[in-house]
């Protein structure tokens, strides 16, 4: 059940001004204390919480939280109707490994996508305390343009499946919106409305704040880890197995670095801007052989992990670079090695994916460790990004006429996604991309390629050696 299903004015709305969060303890308390629930209660008040909208997240949080001269009421915005109810759920569970919680959560998304109504809609969202910045927790939001008593029925029983000890229902009525919070003990028991009020967002997207709130791999270990926290999920033995026979538990970056004693090069870009197409040149000219990521030994397990949580599906992406690592470091000892994708491919889908909504303006700022390349991961020593201009990259994918995954089907319908994913190809470093204009003709962009842009201006990226590998590739291009 998608937004597009509810009336417009529901989700297509711009806000006014919002007011500062303070992040002093609330200076009056309405709640009654001294039941089971008390603790989280009192995490309750400090909560953020954010609707994710197409304009970015809306931020909002307990009027008692705001500070008396920001105080404001809700802004409303001004396609909202004049009242709406919205019941927020979710699957996380604290003490939870984080990734039982997301594969929860995706079972409670399921759960609501098969009962909705047709006058409902589903909004993403989440919550966070901004003193403690690893309680980041996905939410989702369910609207109604009525007070529903089914969805409220419905919301009540996916928190007690999911072991939530309380449920959220927001009413926004002549421009306050009004949560109240439901124990799902006893049937029920409701908690005084409280009002809420729009906040500034913080400086940076929560789901960056602390790194296990996100998808986003630096370390093998932490991939590994991740996978055996779920041995039940279809191919994860197979992919553990896989990879700790092909990277050796107490590999040493460093050295593999040094046996790459030829170019290692790496071509990056969306799907259809012709990264197959120049690999393949590439390789012709420099007779080196065309890796792919992920590599064969475990590409077959690809559509499985395709359809898992994004935390479990780039894990199984970031153990495929540490594998294709190891055969790369292998390759460049004797001959240049040319990657269709590697590590700036399996980080810069997921920031965007985690971002979830609105423009390139909600990504983590430029310099933020989230884009820095693992510490404990062969460098290429040059990446190059292709950019095709949309209308020629819709034209070589409808010329390619394959059947398109999920994820081609998202980057060609969401323009916002699109923003999002180029932006933080740009902004990942050490190495950074080159980028190459890719929209001219094949022999346009392999010339260019090889000849101008991007391999005339390689940074000398990481050792000595490195810089003795580009030289000698750039020989003989420079001689074509
Ligand atoms: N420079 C180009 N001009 C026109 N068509 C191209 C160009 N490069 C690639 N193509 C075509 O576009 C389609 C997608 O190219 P491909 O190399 O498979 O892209 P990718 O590997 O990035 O998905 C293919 O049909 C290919 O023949
Ligand atoms: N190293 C890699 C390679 C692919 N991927 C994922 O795989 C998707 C597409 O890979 P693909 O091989 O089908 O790409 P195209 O050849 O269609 O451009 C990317 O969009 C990423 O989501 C990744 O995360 N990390």
């Amino acid at each position: 059940m998608s937004v597009g299903a509810f009336p417009s004015r529901f989700v297509r709305y711009s806000l006014r001004k919002p007011c500062n969060i303070c992040y002093k303890p609330p200076q009056t308390c309405r709640r009654r204390f001294g039941s089971k629930f008390k603790m989280a209660e009192d995490q309750d008040k400090k909560l953020v919480h954010a609707i994710e909208t197409e304009s970015g997240p809306i931020y909002f949080s307990r009027a008692t939280q705001i500070s008396q001269k920001d105080a404001a009421s809700f802004s409303t915005p001004k396609e909202f109707p004049d009242f709406a109810v919205f019941y927020s759920v979710s699957a996380y569970r604290s003490k939870n490994p984080r990734v039982n919680d997301i594969r929860a959560n995706s079972r409670l998304l399921g759960d609501i996508g098969n009962n909705l109504g047709p006058e409902h809609a589903l909004l993403h969202g989440f919550s966070f305390i901004p003193e403690q910045p690893d309680t980041f927790r996905k939410q989702f939001f369910i609207l109604s343009p009525t007070v529903n008593e089914p969805l409220n029925r419905f919301v009540r029983e996916m928190a007690v499946k999911f072991g939530q000890p309380e449920y959220f229902e927001h009413v926004l009525t002549e421009g306050k919106l009004l949560q109240t919070r439901v124990e799902v003990s006893d049937g029920g028991t409701r908690h005084e409305e409280e009002e809420m009020m729009t906040v500034e967002p913080p400086p940076c997207h929560p789901a960056f704040l602390h790194p296990d709130n996100n998808a986003v791999f630096h370390s093998y270990n932490r991939a590994m880890n991740i996978l055996r926290e779920c041995p039940d999920v279809e191919g994860v033995s197979e992919l553990l197995s896989v990879a700790s026979a092909l990277v050796p538990g107490t590999f040493n970056v460093a050295s593999l670095q040094e046996k790459c004693e030829h170019p290692v090069i790496v071509l990056e870009g969306l799907d259809a801007t012709g990264k197959t197409t120049l690999t393949e040149r590439l390789g012709k000219m420099l007779s080196a052989p065309v890796l792919q990521s992920p590599p064969p030994p475990i590409r077959h397990l690809r559509e499985v992990f395709d359809s898992q949580p994004e935390l479990i599906r780039r894990a199984y992406y970031t153990l495929g670079n540490y594998i294709l690592a190891m055969q790369v470091a292998a390759e460049a000892q004797t001959r240049p090695v040319v990657i269709d994708r590697f590590w700036h491919s399996t980080t810069a889908y997921s920031i965007a994916t985690e971002v979830g909504c609105g423009d390139e303006s909600q990504l983590p700022p430029r310099g933020h460790h989230v884009y820095t390349w693992p510490s404990d991961l062969l460098k290429p020593h040059l990446a190059m990004l292709l950019m095709v201009n949309e209308a020629s990259r819709g034209a070589r994918l409808e010329g390619r006429g394959m059947g398109k995954t999920k994820e081609e089907i998202r980057l060609e319908k969401s323009v916002l996604f699109r923003k999002r994913l180029v932006e933080a190809y740009l902004r990942l470093e050490n190495p950074s991309l080159q980028v190459v204009n890719a929209s001219g003709s094949k022999e346009e962009v392999f010339a260019s390629t090889v000849q101008e842009k991007a391999v005339s201006k390689a940074p000398a990226t990481v050792t000595a050696n490195a810089n003795a590998s580009i030289d000698r590739f750039l020989a003989p291009c420079n001689s074509r």
